[in-house]
Parts: structure tokens; sequence; C-alpha cells
């Protein structure tokens, strides 16, 4: 048992899907994984393990923003062995060519987060990237499963409510979505030298101001669960 998460050696995965949203991690163990048994449920923050096509894989709740997901995933990494970790979550569109419940795949993830400035002091602008394995590996099953993907560089925020950000300049320099955690898990994953890749359905629309129910975000994300269930039984 690790402080935030109440499983016993062995009962996690090496490979772990990361929903923002516990309630996602419960359906996704729940709907898509064989013989799925639930590890912890400290906080509420629920951790499954099941099977996907023969292999172990663990799904465990992160919470919102960068300081809680980097409580869940270092000590997935440190006290559970966890080697791939693949986050599943939800973003708001940023461009108008990008439409709701699309799945976005994170290459990078620019953050205005303290995070980077915290670790490396202020003249190194570190960029959090995806393990590049995991992410060619899930480009190629979204291809195989004609899934849409787009893939790039998106924003991991501190504030869901942010009037200040430029979101104008931002998306001129390519940023297609905006997020809270990818940044903070990519660099977990460099410091502990293992895989790390997000996955996202667009759920809200910046510029359109759409946005799915909260029904739809807990439950209706099956392209991108597919397209991480894949790659985790494929990496
Ligand atoms: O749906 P999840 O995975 O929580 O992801 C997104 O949704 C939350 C904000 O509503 C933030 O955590 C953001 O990153
Ligand atoms: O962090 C997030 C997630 C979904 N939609 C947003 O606008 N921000």
């Amino acid at each position: 048992m690790s402080l935030h998460i109440a499983a016993s050696a062995g009962e996690i995965a090496e490979t772990v899907l990361l929903p923002g949203d516990p309630l996602r991690a419960e359906y996704i163990a729940k709907t898509f994984l064989k013989d799925a048994k639930c590890y912890t449920k400290v906080r509420n923050m629920f951790g499954y393990t099941g099977t996907y096509k023969g292999k172990k894989i663990s799904v465990q709740g992160t919470g919102m923003g960068i300081p809680s997901i980097s409580i869940y995933v270092h000590e997935l990494i440190r006290d559970y062995g966890a080697k791939t970790l693949i986050r599943v979550g939800t973003c708001g569109a940023m461009r108008s060519d990008i439409h709701l419940r699309e799945v976005i795949i994170a290459q990078g993830a620019t953050t205005d987060s303290s995070i980077i400035q915290n670790i490396f002091g202020p003249s190194i602008q570190f960029a959090p990237l995806a393990d590049f394995e995991v992410l060619r590996t899930a480009y190629e099953k979204a291809v195989q499963e004609h899934i849409p993907v787009r893939v790039g560089n998106v924003i991991s925020v501190d504030r869901f409510y942010d009037e200040e950000i430029n979101n104008e300049k931002l998306t001129q320099y390519g940023i297609m979505a905006v997020e809270m955690e990818t940044a903070g898990l990519y660099v977990a994953a460099a410091k502990y030298g293992v895989s790390a890749l997000g996955l996202f359905t667009v759920s809200d629309h910046l510029l359109t101001k759409e946005a799915c129910t909260a029904e739809e975000r807990q439950l209706s994300f099956n392209d991108m669960i597919r397209i991480a269930l894949e790659t985790a039984a494929a990496v």
C-alpha cells in the first residue's frame, strides 16, 4: 500500500490507463476488462486491474490537475512498478476544424504549470513529450480501427477557468486542445525513465461553446478507450 493507493504488491499491472475521472476508471474496468478487480478506493479514486486480450492491465483514476495526477503517477511507478502509462482524458478543442468527440493524441504537452521551473530552474524550458513507440502504436491502432485521430501539441493548464490565457496565440503556434494533466504525466515518465502517452476525446469546444454532457464524459468515449486498450495490449 502506498499513501494514496491501497493496492498490495503485484495487484497493479505494468501498463496502466489513467482517466482523470474515477467513475471513468470504473466504467472502463467494468465494460472492457475481463475479471476486473478493484484494488483501491482511497478518496474514491478507484483503481482496477483485469485483463484485455489476455494482457494484465490496470486503470487508475488520477483526479484533476498536475498536482493530483503527479501523486498517482509517482506512486504507480515508484511503489508498484508501472512501466507504461496511458492517459485517457477529455479536452477542450481550440481550433474550428476540430470537432466534439474527435480523438487527439498528445505528441507534446506545453504547459503554464510551474512544474517545469520547479524541477529545472528558470533557464530551462523542458519539453514534455510522449513516448514515441507508444504513440506510434496508438496511431497505428487508430488507423486499423478506422478511428480518425489528430497528433500534435496540447496545453496542460493549471486553471480550468482562465480568462487571462491567450488561446489565439497558442492556436497560432499549433496547440490543438486544452486539458490539465498530460505535461505532469510526461515529466514524471521522463524522470523515472518509463513510457507515457496522453489520449483525449474532445468534450468541449472553446470557440463554438458546444459541450458533451457529464454522462457522456463519463461513459461514451469508447473510440479513445479502444485505441488505448489496443495500444496497452500491444506494447
Ligand atoms: O476528463 P479528465 O480526464 O479529468 O480531463 C479533463 O477534464 C478535467 C476538467 O473538467 C481535467 O482533469 C481535464 O484534463
Ligand atoms: O481541461 C479541460 C478539459 C475539457 N475542456 C476544457 O476546456 N478544459
